[in-house]
């Protein structure tokens, strides 16, 4: 059966979400962007067939907003809820997903990347390659946890936070929304929203 998606964000990211999709059975990926028209911004393996407001008139069975910016990427994904839209979750079959971990729409899950047991990932969120979310951890709307991340049981991620590539997270920490977390940290105690963090253990960046 054929199954085309529509995914809104051109970008290097939009790359990453297409190719997973056509891993995961997508048979057909068309873009949207913003910047459609304004400059050479094209795929060279996927047609962009418009501006994101376009996505409406271009029938698909799924639509996923490939846009790193999560304030960008929560704009579109209401911007597609709002017009009963489906929004498509995007999982890599070389990822490892638990059946008793829940997933919202509009998530990626690129290959290598584990969740288990009792993990909760909200709409929107970013669970890059090889990233782990081990068991009870819950991940809030629109964050990222980039490449090669590792998240220890019962952690809590706030919305629209960007766990740095590399970073590690010790078992029961509680990290707030819109936090920052440095590549290649290890957060060992909880960390307040809006900060951003860097080091072993994780600190506050210096703010010169
Ligand atoms: C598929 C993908 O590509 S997913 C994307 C993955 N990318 C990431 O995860 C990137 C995460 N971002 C970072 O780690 C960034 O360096 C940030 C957000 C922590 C800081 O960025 P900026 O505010 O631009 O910091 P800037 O580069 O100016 O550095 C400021 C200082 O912090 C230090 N610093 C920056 N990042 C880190 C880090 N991760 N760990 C330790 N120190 C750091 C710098 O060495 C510098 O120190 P100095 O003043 O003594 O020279």
């Amino acid at each position: 059966m054929s199954r085309r998606l529509g995914i809104i964000g051109a970008g290097g990211h939009g790359k990453v979400v297409a190719d997973t999709a056509e891993r995961a059975g997508w048979s057909k990926v068309v873009f949207f962007d913003p910047r459609f028209g304004l400059s050479e911004q094209t795929h060279a393996h996927w047609p962009l067939l418009g501006f994101p407001e376009d996505a409406q008139t271009h029938e698909c069975d799924g639509y996923f907003v490939a846009i790193g910016n999560s304030q960008a990427r929560q704009q579109w994904c209401e911007w597609l809820l709002d017009r009963r839209l489906p929004v498509a979750s995007v999982i890599d079959p070389a990822s490892t997903v638990s059946q008793y971990a829940m997933l919202e729409s509009g998530v990626l899950v690129v290959a290598g990347a584990v969740i288990n047991a009792d993990a909760h990932i909200a709409q929107g969120v970013i669970v890059n390659t090889r990233a782990a979310i081990d068991h009870d951890c819950t991940i809030g709307a629109y964050s990222h946890v980039c490449p090669g991340s590792a998240l220890a049981g019962t952690v809590a991620v706030g919305e629209h936070s960007w766990l740095g590539i590399g970073c590690q997270v010790r078992q029961g920490v509680s990290i707030g929304s819109n936090v920052m977390v440095g590549a290649g940290a290890t957060v060992v105690s909880d960390i307040q929203d809006g900060l951003t963090v860097v080091g072993t253990p994780a600190r506050p960046q210096k703010i010169l």
